[in-house]
């Protein structure tokens, strides 16, 4: 899935749109408000290892557990949650991920699948796993049709 959506230019790509409109966003610019100033870069790099790119989020930004780590006590609302999965699809949309419906099923799937623990964890008191290695999402059930 690395190379079909254009590898790490295009994940690059894609979180540059995203946090432009995330910053702009009434629900969502408030949580954002203080983030690292390389943070669309390090989210590209976490995306770009999880579609199975390199693993330069895990050598180089602390891998899983640092990702965790910036989401405890955040407590994220599932309308935020929501946003979020839909400004990262017209992200998606606005630099041209491909379109095909077996990519974007896959691309989906790991954003309701890591939305949805981002909410669990940022929970205040939640009692969140640390030490993981950062997943790996692959087509499922609908790989790209071979005659
Ligand atoms: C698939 C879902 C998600 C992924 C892959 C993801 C990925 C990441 C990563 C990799 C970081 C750390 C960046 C770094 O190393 O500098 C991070 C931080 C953060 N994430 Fe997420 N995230 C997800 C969902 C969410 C959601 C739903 C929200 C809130 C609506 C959220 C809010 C934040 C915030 C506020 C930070 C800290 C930003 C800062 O101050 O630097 N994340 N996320």
């Amino acid at each position: 899935m690395y190379e079909w959506a254009g590898g790490t230019d295009a994940f690059v790509r894609l979180c540059d749109a995203f946090y432009r409109r995330v910053t702009a966003d009434d629900l969502l610019a408030g949580l954002f408000a203080t983030m690292h100033p390389e943070h669309a870069r390090h989210v590209a790099l976490w995306l770009a290892e999880v579609f199975g790119g390199p693993a330069a989020y895990t050598g180089e930004h602390g891998g899983y557990p640092h990702m965790v780590r910036m989401h405890l006590g955040r407590a994220i609302t599932e309308p935020q949650r929501r946003r979020w999965v839909n400004l990262m699809l017209d992200a998606a949309d606005e630099v041209g991920l491909p379109e095909d419906p077996e990519f974007r099923a896959a691309f989906a799937g790991y954003l309701e699948w890591g939305t949805r623990l981002a909410v669990l964890n940022s929970r205040p008191g939640a009692d969140v796993v640390l030490q993981a290695p950062v997943p790996r999402w692959g087509w499922g059930v609908a790989p790209p049709y071979e005659p």
